[in-house]
């Protein structure tokens, strides 16, 4: 019998990606350009519907016809690599899925160089990790809406599953479905670092015991911030070290690693002028972080604030910081969506916000309880520029943002350092400054350089000779 759907890259999510399709009554042809991988899948699917191949040609020859190959293979040359490996033995009308961290214009480029060839090429943003490729992902297919057609039903069967529906939705054309995936990266990244700066509120300026605060996450969980990254964090507070008996979580280095789909992030937001400082500020976290060895030297060198803190009311303050991390996720959220929101626009991609709150639901990283709401925000409003001016949030944040302003007030007075939750308020009061400062910039720039201005009362450009 032919298989259904073919694996390539048998790495942690591939091999976790092949079981699950196997699971879901698939027959999973699976390869991997070194032999060991896939001899190791071999052993752990035994009884199961994979059958490993070890020529490319084999491979190919054993799936039926529109052929369907999934990538799960290291981002950048190697997709390329194996795309070239594929084309020879492909036929018009077969399929290509590339379901890593690939860079949306690299994916752009490589589905038109396969539409030639009447090859179709989805680009897919994959959510969920090691377990979630395994149990159901959160899936963002780009590409021809035909093409995705051919697969979806695989990939909706082995997505995650909310509430009956698949977290898998047609995003748009070409690399859309992975620039849905980078800046679902970047949210990552700035929902990650802001917890790390709530959890370093309480640890050091509440001074709680670390299992302390994985109580204070797990019951955040069961409250309005319940989410996957609010839930892992009270776990990994809770394990301890089995060499030393302390918390793992302080022997673990404090340098944070990153593969680069939040510094693309950031680099597309900047190339085309969206502000998304809360999520470039935690990408700089991971950046100072690596800095260890000066940390260390300057940490010898450089004083802070005087060590005379004031108590503060623990039950108090541990409700402050919940609301400051609340806050500080929307801001993320916000600057996340208004990035979907401003390249749609630039794109004509027509992105459907409301689809890719709901399939962030389930499986992937950043789901989280908010989701819900903001989904059905934009089912209401689905060109809303930015969700802080959704009622709702609106709401919400004129509660928070008093915890937020005391959190970072009270971190900045004692020496913390926030960069997200600081960055977060910073966003938010500047979003909501009707007048702002750049009149300044303007005229410097006019000054220095003739640039010219516009005025607030006259259409046109103007300049002034500021010295005569
Ligand atoms: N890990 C995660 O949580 C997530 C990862 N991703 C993305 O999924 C993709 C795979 O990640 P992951 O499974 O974690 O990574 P792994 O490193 O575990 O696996 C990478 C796979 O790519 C193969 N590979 C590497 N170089 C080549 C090459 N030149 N030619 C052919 N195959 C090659 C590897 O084979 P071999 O080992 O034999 O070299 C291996 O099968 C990446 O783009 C990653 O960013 C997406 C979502 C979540
Ligand atoms: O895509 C993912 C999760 O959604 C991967 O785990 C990715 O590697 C995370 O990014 P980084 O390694 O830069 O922290």
């Amino acid at each position: 019998m032919l298989n259904t759907i073919g694996v390539i890259g048998l790495g942690v999510m591939g091999s976790n990606i092949a079981l699950n399709m196997a699971s879901k009554g698939e027959q999973v042809a699976v390869y991997n350009y070194t032999r060991d991988l896939t001899d190791q899948l071999v052993q752990k699917s035994s009884g199961k519907a994979i059958s490993p191949f070890y020529e490319v040609q084999d491979f190919v020859q054993s799936l039926q016809t529109p052929r369907k190959i999934f990538l799960m293979v290291t981002a950048g040359s190697p997709i390329d690599s194996v795309i070239q490996s594929l084309i020879p033995f492909l036929e018009a009308g077969d399929v290509i899925m590339d379901g890593g961290n690939s860079h949306f214009e690299d994916t752009a480029r490589r589905y038109d160089e396969l539409k030639q060839k009447g090859i179709g090429y989805l680009g897919i943003g994959i959510s969920g990790g090691e377990i979630g490729a395994l149990t159901g992902p959160s899936i963002m297919p780009g590409g021809d809406k035909d093409v995705y057609e051919k697969a979806a039903p695989i990939l909706t069967k082995i997505a995650a599953q909310v509430d009956n529906d698949p977290c898998c939705t047609y995003i748009g054309p070409k690399g859309s479905g992975h620039f849905v995936k980078m800046v679902h990266n970047g949210i990552e990244y700035a929902d990650m670092q802001l917890i790390a700066e709530a959890y370093t509120f309480l640890r050091k300026r509440l001074a709680l015991p670390v299992e302390e605060i994985a109580d204070i996450f797990e019951s955040w969980n069961h409250g309005e911030l319940k989410s996957y990254l609010i839930e892992i964090t009270a776990e990994i507070l809770r394990k301890k070290d089995e060499l030393t008996g302390l918390p793992l979580i302080d022997v673990i280095l404090d340098k944070a690693g990153q593969k680069g789909t939040g510094k693309w992030t950031s680099l597309q937001a900047i190339d085309n002028g969206i502000p998304t400082s809360i999520i470039t500020e935690s990408l700089f976290a991971r950046y100072l972080s690596a800095l260890k060895e000066e940390r260390l030297n300057a940490q010898e060198i450089l004083t802070g604030p005087e060590n005379d803190q004031a108590h503060l009311d623990k039950e108090l303050w541990i409700d402050n910081v919940r609301q400051a991390l609340y806050m500080g996720k929307v801001c993320a959220y916000a600057q996340g969506f208004t990035q979907y929101k401003m390249t749609s626009d630039l794109y004509s991609w027509d992105l459907p916000l409301k689809d890719i709150a709901l399939i962030f639901r389930g499986g992937c990283i950043i789901r989280a309880e908010f989701l819900n709401v903001i989904g059905e925000i934009y089912e209401g409003q689905p060109n809303l520029a930015n969700l802080l001016i959704a009622p709702y949030f609106t709401e919400k944040v004129k509660d928070y943002q008093k915890g937020l302003r005391k959190v970072v007030s009270e971190g900045i007075n004692s020496g913390i350092s926030f960069p997200c939750l600081s960055s977060a308020l910073t966003y938010y009061d500047s979003y909501r400054t009707g007048m702002s400062n750049a009149n300044i910039i303007q005229a410097q720039r006019d000054y220095f350089g003739a640039h010219t201005y516009e005025r607030t009362d006259a259409d046109g450009f103007f300049h002034t000779n500021w010295q005569s």
